[in-house]
């Protein structure tokens, strides 16, 4: 079986099976040192499947960030393992942490501080394709800057523009544009409509769902947001302490918890409660 096609597989009835496209297994991450050690994360397992998209919910201090480096590539865990296809992410393997870098793609919480004010939005875009070589010139670099722009409903005007002149919604459009650029199998998303203004964090929302159907994302949203976890993820991993608490299908976690402390959180969310 190719690399590719061991990568879970739905069975189409909302399990999967197989080798996870990314995962944690016994992941603890401690921090500090002498007697002073924190830990963000431990013992976590979570399993990110193809084409599937998963949330991960908690609240301040629950462990968010560290998982979301770990998940990056961005950090090693003091004890366990972060792997995608099945393997060890190690920065010792070049050509593996190419295709990672590649096909793990990430959307942050705030495009003012995740877009360059100095570069364009071509250049913003077409920056991924450069730093992992992708196309064979800078004219297939930049048919690929107005498709994904088109993705995500930006027209070509925009190219010559600078993050500044847009709103914080279209910010976002130009951060996920930059994001799917490279053709990424994992798109994660780090509070990606956290600092949207309320009208236009829907639409962004809607924005994710319609693109992950479309090219068949596996999409990984962290958030301390249940309703947008809620509405955006087909599994819900609740974070608690550096923790897994609960996970599960969302339909079965957001409206059966077993664990109180999911439902205390739900309780906090008017329309979900
Ligand atoms: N670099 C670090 N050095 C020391 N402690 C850290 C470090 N990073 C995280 N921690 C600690 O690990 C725990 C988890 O932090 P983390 O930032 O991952 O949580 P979070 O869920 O993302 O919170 P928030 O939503 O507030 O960002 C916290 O107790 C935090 O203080």
């Amino acid at each position: 079986m190719s690399e590719d096609t061991a990568a879970g597989e739905s069975d189409g009835a909302g399990t999967t099976s197989g080798v996870p496209l990314l995962a944690l297994q016994g992941v603890r991450r401690e921090f500090g040192g002498r007697g002073r050690t924190t830990t963000a994360l431990d013992g976590v397992d979570i399993a990110v499947h193809e084409g599937r998209s998963v949330g991960i919910v908690g609240e301040s201090g629950a462990g968010k960030s560290t998982l979301l480096r770990l998940m990056l590539g961005l950090d090693t865990p003091t004890s366990g393992q972060v792997t995608y296809r099945g393997q060890t992410l190690d920065r010792r393997d070049r050509a593996r942490l190419k295709r990672f870098r590649r096909e793990v793609q990430v959307v942050f919480q705030d495009p003012r501080s995740s877009l360059d004010p100095r570069m364009t939005v071509a250049q913003i875009v077409a920056e991924p394709l450069q730093s992992l070589r992708i196309g064979a010139d800078q004219r297939e670099r930049s048919a690929r800057v107005d498709e994904v722009l088109g993705w995500v409903g930006l027209d070509a005007d925009a190219r010559r523009k600078y993050p500044a002149q847009f709103s914080g919604g279209q910010r976002q459009r130009i951060a996920i544009a930059r994001a799917l650029a490279p053709s990424p199998k994992v798109l994660v998303g780090d509070e990606p409509v956290s600092a949207l203004d309320v009208s236009v964090r829907q639409q962004i929302m809607e924005l994710l769902a319609r693109l992950r159907a479309e090219l068949g994302l596996t999409l990984v949203l962290v958030s301390h947001d249940v309703a947008i976890v809620g509405q955006l993820c087909e599994e819900t991993v609740v974070l608690r302490g550096g923790r897994v608490e609960e996970a599960g299908e969302t339909r079965q976690v957001l409206t059966r918890p077993a664990s109180p402390y999911t439902r205390a959180l739900l309780d906090a969310v008017p329309t979900l409660g």
